[in-house]
């Protein structure tokens, strides 16, 4: 708007003032709204939004295109159908108000025309056919349509998610616009609910402007029409002025109340599985119901229903007063007509006026309350496509891995030069100025007390994370400069909190090699490796066993479930539980796939035997270890013994800084942290001698205890 504009027009477009933040309590909610500033008329929030749907244009039209080219047939059909329905209410008020009058002469025994009457039912009765039948096309390739824009849309959305990193992943915007289409297949779909707002705006209108035409050329005979036409405007148009919708608004809601919130803690406590056997356990049902009969006291009669509902019973009776006055004024001027002009009115044309007002009156209603969604509409689709537009926040390099002319035969070179990070979001630091560099080849050690950084510091071997401060270097190149695929396909990472995936273990450990295609000899062998075969062969479905399967099955019953329901729902593939270490060597089993690809040049394992018991924790190590060649090798581990004797270079960690690095023997001369750990944990181990010395178990000094 030009500065001369900006002066002298009232400003009904409330983007030209920072909007006013109020906050309300309603109920256990906290409200806060934003208002919008300056002078509100009724509908402005059409044209305040047309800048958005300017913006989001480009991707309707692209939309268009996606859904013509997924069923060029099918989207003709579903655009017909909704012609049909915007125009359908008009023609069959049109035939109704002929009906009506033709019946009216008659009962008031005016020869009436018969043909007129046949003509309006026959009329009445094809509209009604016609409609039907374009109801169950419409129903019919609806569906079609729906499946095949969820599909395609669910593939785009996986394909945007899996190749977002973590930092971009976790950004709260980028959460917030993740198709839900994706979760959850069965799902109505952020696209099909794109078209169908669009369909609904569209017939709306059309809906609308066909009335209006039948309202004024009904009323052309009627002496007060144009006052009429007014009032059945009127109506919505006061109420989309004086009667906010809740939804009209930017709004958080959020709940503070303590005693709903303990509430529905505890309500989560007593019917979840995941803590059912520590409140047998522990004995927690009675300390659970009277907490929460506690809480429901203290809640009294503070209102908990959906904010929603609570906004629409709040209103002021005024307010619903003088709303449905106002909706009933066409009613009130039929009364002055029929004083001054009665012979201008007849109980058809009143009834089918009236019908004709009140249906104006809800599409009005509609769109002016819809009319935030119209921006909302075009956003809608640009959201559909906003993910495969989005950058990773990490901005790869171009320099494949391996760097040319740089020997990477005995392994990766990484090198942390005064490298600080702290987790997106937080302000303390993981890691706080951590510099050393490991040699290819080399067996590199990390040890530090719980927290220390230990975690964190591989988290920016693969760039997981950028450090905050400082560089990794790989191969003397910056970290940054390697396009990821490449750089990732040479690591291979076993983490300390790993999640089987929910397919069959087979895939499980086969996702491992990068070509997928391993063959059983090799899937055995990587679990032989990785000590899972046992446990494995012990399942009754093997290799074949889903973990945690995808079960859609629902049984819906009266009462008591039937028999043969509950054999069928036995039959379902439940999910299976493995502990702790089984899940542990499954990892490990992936990682021994990775390995046997023959292009890793680092390996990096973080606790890869905290669930493990002696015997398997050594075979473990064994296993790891004889896959050195060709790789520098990180371990995580608390224990001290023979790993950490044998490293080449051991990196003890204290709150996020690098406290000490060297070999065993010189971080046990040094008598620092190293030392004080070792000390701590070779006393854990060793039995008090008579006179109160320390001991191992074979009486000798307390050393070599572990492997
Ligand atoms: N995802 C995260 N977001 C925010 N802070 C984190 C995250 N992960 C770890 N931290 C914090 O970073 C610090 C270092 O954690 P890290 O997991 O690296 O320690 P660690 O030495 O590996 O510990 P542990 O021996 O228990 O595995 C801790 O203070 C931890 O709370």
């Amino acid at each position: 708007m030009s500065s001369l504009g900006k002066k002298f027009l009232p400003n009904i477009f409330p983007k030209d003032f920072p909007p006013r933040l109020v906050q309300s309590k309603i109920g256990i909610w906290d409200v806060t709204r934003e208002i919008p500033q300056g002078l509100r008329l009724p509908g402005t929030r059409i044209f305040s939004s047309l800048n958005q749907v300017k913006n989001g244009l480009p991707y309707f039209i692209r939309f268009l295109r996606d859904v013509f080219a997924l069923g060029p047939v099918l989207l003709v059909i579903y655009i017909m159908c909704a012609i049909w329905s915007s125009f359908e209410p008009t023609v069959s008020l049109y035939y109704s108000s002929e009906l009506l009058n033709v019946i009216q002469a008659r009962v008031q025994g005016f020869d009436s025309d018969s043909h007129a009457l046949l003509r309006a039912c026959v009329m009445q009765i094809l509209i009604v056919s016609f409609s039907a039948l374009i109801d169950r096309w419409s129903d019919k390739y609806e569906a079609i349509l729906r499946h095949r824009i969820k599909l395609h849309f669910a593939e785009n959305g996986l394909r945007s998610t899996l190749k977002f990193d973590l930092p971009t992943l976790q950004d709260p915007e980028v959460k917030s616009k993740l198709p839900s289409a994706n979760y959850s297949l069965s799902a109505p779909g952020d696209a099909w609910f794109a078209l169908t707002t669009l369909r609904f705006k569209v017939t709306s209108i059309l809906d609308l402007v066909s009335q209006c035409i039948f309202l004024i050329v009904a009323m052309r005979r009627q002496q007060f029409g144009p006052i009429f036409v007014a009032m059945c405007i009127a109506h919505p148009f006061l109420i989309d002025l004086i009667d906010f919708d809740l939804w009209s608004f930017n709004f958080l809601q959020s709940c503070n109340n303590a005693n709903f919130i303990r509430m529905s803690a505890l309500q989560i406590l007593s019917y979840s599985e995941r803590f059912k056997r520590d409140i047998i356990s522990d004995g927690a049902a009675e300390y659970i119901e009277s907490e929460f009969h506690e809480a429901k006291t203290k809640l009294g009669d503070t209102s908990m229903d959906r904010l929603g509902i609570q906004w629409m019973i709040q209103k002021p009776s005024s307010l619903r007063i003088l709303s449905s006055l106002v909706s009933e004024l066409p009613i009130f001027m039929f009364c002055i007509q029929s004083f001054i002009s009665p012979s201008t009115l007849s109980a058809g044309t009143m009834a089918i006026l009236r019908q004709t007002a009140q249906s104006i009156q809800w599409c009005i209603r509609g769109i002016l309350l819809d009319s935030t969604s119209f921006a909302e509409l075009v956003t809608n689709f640009k959201d559909l496509y906003i993910l495969s537009e989005l950058d990773n926040k990490l901005k790869e390099g171009n320099v494949q891995y391996p760097a040319r002319d740089y020997d990477v035969e005995r392994g990766m070179q990484v090198e942390f030069r005064n490298v600080s990070f702290a987790y997106p979001g937080t302000e303390k630091k993981a890691l706080n100025d951590v510099s050393f560099l490991l040699k290819p080849g080399q067996l590199a050690v990390i040890v530090g007390v719980n927290g220390s950084g230990k975690s964190s510091l591989t988290k920016l071997f693969n760039r997981l994370y950028d450090p905050t401060e400082g560089q990794v270097l790989i191969d003397d190149l910056p970290l940054s400069s390697y396009k990821l695929s490449g750089l990732r396909r040479a690591m291979a990472i076993l983490c300390q909190d790993h999640h089987p995936y929910p397919v069959s273990l087979r895939e499980n450990v086969a996702i491992g090699l990068p070509t997928w295609k391993a063959t059983d000899e090799e899937v055995t062998m990587a679990i032989r490796q990785g000590g899972a075969y046992e446990f494995i062969e012990k399942l009754p479905k093997k290799l074949e066993t889903n973990l945690d399967p995808v079960d859609m099955s629902q049984c819906n019953y009266k009462r008591e479930m039937p028999p043969v329901f509950r054999k069928m729902m036995d039959a379902v593939e439940q999910p299976t539980s493995i502990s702790g270490g089984e899940s542990q060597r499954l990892a490990a089993s992936r990682t021994f796939m990775r390995l046997s690809g023959g292009e890793i040049r680092l390996l990096v394992a973080d606790e890869p035997t905290s669930a493990l018991d002696p015997q398997a924790e050594y075979e473990m190590y064994q296993q790891l270890l004889n896959q050195r060649e060709g790789k520098t090798v990180v371990f995580i581990t608390h224990r001290f013994g023979h790993i950490t004797k044998h490293a080449d270079v051991i990196l003890c960690m204290k709150d996020g800084a690098l406290v000490e690095q060297g070999t065993h023997l010189e971080l046990m001369a040094a008598r620092g942290e190293y030392f004080r750990l070792h000390e701590v944990q070779a006393q854990a181990f060793a039995q008090p001698s008579g006179d109160g010395e320390l001991v191992g178990d074979d009486g000798s000094e307390t050393e070599d205890w572990n492997l």
